[in-house]
């Protein structure tokens, strides 16, 4: 096995950590938003296969990074299940909204998600004929809760107060959700498998506001469920997982799921989670994403610092969560040449 990426995850402590950058296609990068212009707008952009495979490869070109990650979106296959998606400029994504039983009875059932998700596998075909030899291609779909807080709220919510509420008041709508989007999801990343993905992530960005029973519900139960149907028909499939912000819970995260690496955000010390998590296995992170716009040399003694926590079990090097627009696509050079040395 020479992918540095693939050795990592199946265990293996590497003298440099492989590495790739959450949201590295994106708007920070001018050659992004060149193309996202010729697509004509994000959605477009996503459903254009040969689009979506260029923008996937831009920041490969630029930084030789050790993985691509799939160019779409969490939200398509809420899109695909019948719920209306739209971008509002500045502001972020759009949903119709779920609030009860009728909602939830208007979306389609799982075999039909394919329909809309076509291109999606298209573009994983393109780019595992085009990727050069040694770079892993990451394939991903939003874990169930995250996706849910979306739909359940029409929009991105800074506590997920809807789905909170949504689940307390008719908890029998929220699980049915719960189980349409677990079941879909193990079929959508199937299908990026089949298509040439080599690893799946799953983003559960929210998962840190899931308290006590409700984290091991809705955050471990789900991501158990969707791990264990991809691993019997594929097996030995590599997955991240990523449950964001769930401090003292990423302990014990990728026994409970099944998972081969936990991704870690930059809240939780690299240090700590050295020592009660990387135990486990394979970690992925976790650099804070605004050290990339503000640079200098706390940029260099930090990515020094979580390479250096992180050198005696497996790690793959990453950011705690992802590029922003702002950042300066020069520092990702630097923190590249204080990784490799
Ligand atoms: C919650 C979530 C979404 N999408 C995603 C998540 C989980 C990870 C996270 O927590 O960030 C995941 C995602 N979104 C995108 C990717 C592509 C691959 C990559 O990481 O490069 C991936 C893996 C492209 C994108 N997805 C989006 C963009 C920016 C759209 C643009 O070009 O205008 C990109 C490149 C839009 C998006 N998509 C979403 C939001 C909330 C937004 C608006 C916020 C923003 O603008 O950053 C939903």
């Amino acid at each position: 096995m020479t992918k540095t990426i693939l050795r990592a995850l199946a265990g293996e402590t590497l003298p440099v950590p492989p590495v790739w950058m959450m949201r590295q296609a994106g708007r920070y990068l001018p050659e992004y938003r060149e193309t996202r212009a010729k697509a004509g707008d994000f959605l477009s952009l996503c459903y254009n296969p040969d689009l979506a495979a260029e923008v996937t490869l831009q920041p490969l070109r630029r930084y030789g990074f050790d993985a691509a990650i799939l160019f779409a979106d969490i939200l398509l296959l809420p899109q695909a299940l019948g719920s209306d998606l739209w971008f509002e400029t500045g502001e972020g994504p759009r949903l119709s909204t779920i609030t009860g039983p009728a909602d939830l009875a208007r979306l389609k059932d799982r075999d039909a998600i394919h329909e809309t998700l076509a291109p999606v596998y298209e573009t994983v075909r393109i780019l595992s004929r085009e990727l050069p030899n040694e770079v892993t291609l990451i394939g991903f779909a939003g874990a169930p809760w995250t996706v849910a807080t979306y739909m359940i709220a029409g929009r991105g919510t800074p506590d997920q107060g809807p789905a909170h509420a949504l689940k307390a008041a008719d908890r029998a709508t929220f699980a049915a959700l719960i189980d349409l989007l677990t079941e879909a999801t193990i079929d959508y990343l199937s299908a990026q498998v089949e298509a040439g993905a080599e690893v799946i992530k799953l983003f559960d960005s929210w998962a840190g506001s899931l308290k006590g029973q409700d984290f091991d519900d809705f955050a471990v139960a789900p991501a158990n469920r969707i791990i264990a149907a991809l691993k019997a028909r594929h097996p030995g499939l590599p997955v991240i997982a990523f449950p964001r912000e769930a401090r003292e819970r990423y302990v014990g995260f990728a026994k409970a799921t099944g998972a081969d690496c936990v991704a870690l955000d930059n809240s939780v010390a690299a240090d700590w989670a050295a020592e009660n998590v990387q135990t486990d296995g394979c970690v992925q992170g976790n650099l804070d994403p605004s050290l990339l716009v503000t640079g200098g040399e706390a940029l260099v003694t930090e990515t020094r610092r979580i390479v250096k926590a992180f050198s005696n079990g497996p790690h793959i090097f990453n950011l705690g969560h992802g590029i922003t627009p702002d950042a300066d696509p020069e520092n990702v050079h630097r923190m590249l040449a204080a990784i490799r040395g």
